[in-house]
């Protein structure tokens, strides 16, 4: 399990916290999404969790143990993160992007074996771009770069998958079908997902349980039902929103009255 236990954040020399108290689990098999508007402070828990701030008030624990204090090497056992924007220094093949998932199997001084190649195409076939294999990475599309970064991160067999925005330059086809596959992959391979998203449908569609963010703090933490409501993302986005129910799931629209 992922406990973040009273997390309180600044940057150094500030005195503005950025998050207050944030308390929530994770389990295996559960997809926990942080949702909540522009500069809520989604992306600075997300680098807290992934190690990137260290320098926080409260902990953050997996397996009972603080991951603060994780070496690079545990960190990258552990956890596999897909960022919002990656450039390589070189232009790598697609290929090559994801096989860097497995630098934690092969060694420094060692070359991938035909499990890495074969992991890694696995992972390319399991997002649908099998067939950029050996196209640049810096000659594809910005919604196929990040189908590159799930893949790679996939291959790392971590068991936390932590996903900064996963859908933010996916068309609406790949949005379901990335979401939908970090989903199936989460209940199949045991992980613990945590991602940021921006649309509450999607949140809603996906998510087991969502941490709502306002001005860093946690607003509502629950399952979809008991989180998108029309009351509570009114508070939160401060536009009047309305909401279409079946027995399955609430859709939420805004009012455009505005
Ligand atoms: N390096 C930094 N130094 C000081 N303040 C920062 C720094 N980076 C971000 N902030 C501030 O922290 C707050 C939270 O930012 P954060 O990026 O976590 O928000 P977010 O919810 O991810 O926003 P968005 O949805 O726009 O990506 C913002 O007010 C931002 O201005």
């Amino acid at each position: 399990m992922l406990e973040v236990k009273n997390l309180t954040f600044k940057h150094k020399g500030e005195n503005r916290e950025i998050l207050r108290e944030i308390i929530f689990t994770a389990s295996p098999k559960e997809i926990i999404t942080i949702l909540g508007p522009n500069g809520a402070g989604k992306s600075t828990l997300f680098k807290c969790i992934s190690g990137i701030w260290n320098d926080y008030e409260g902990e953050i624990r997996f397996q009972g143990e603080r991951v603060d204090k994780f070496s690079f090497e545990r960190r990258a056992k552990f956890f596999a993160i897909v960022p919002q924007e990656h450039e390589p220094p070189f232009s790598y093949s697609v290929l090559d992007v994801v096989l860097t998932g497995r630098a934690s199997y092969i060694g420094l001084f060692s070359s991938p074996k035909r499990e890495d190649y074969e992991k890694a195409e696995e992972a390319l076939e399991l997002v649908g771009i099998k067939h950029l294999k050996d196209k640049a990475y810096t000659k594809i599309s910005g919604g196929e770069r990040q189908l590159t970064l799930i893949a790679r991160a996939l291959v790392q067999e971590a068991p936390v998958l932590l996903l900064d925005e996963p859908t933010s330059h996916l068309d609406f086809r790949n949005q379901v079908i990335v979401l939908n596959t970090v989903k199936k992959l989460a209940k199949e391979k045991n992980l613990t997902v945590i991602m940021t998203l921006h649309d509450p449908n999607l949140a809603s569609l996906f998510s087991d349980k969502i941490v709502v963010l306002k001005k860093g703090k946690v607003f509502h933490n629950g399952c979809p039902s008991e989180v998108i409501k029309k009351e509570i993302l009114e508070k939160v986005y401060e536009i009047p929103i309305e909401t279409l129910n079946n027995e399955k799931l609430t859709f939420v629209y805004p009012n455009l009255e505005i």
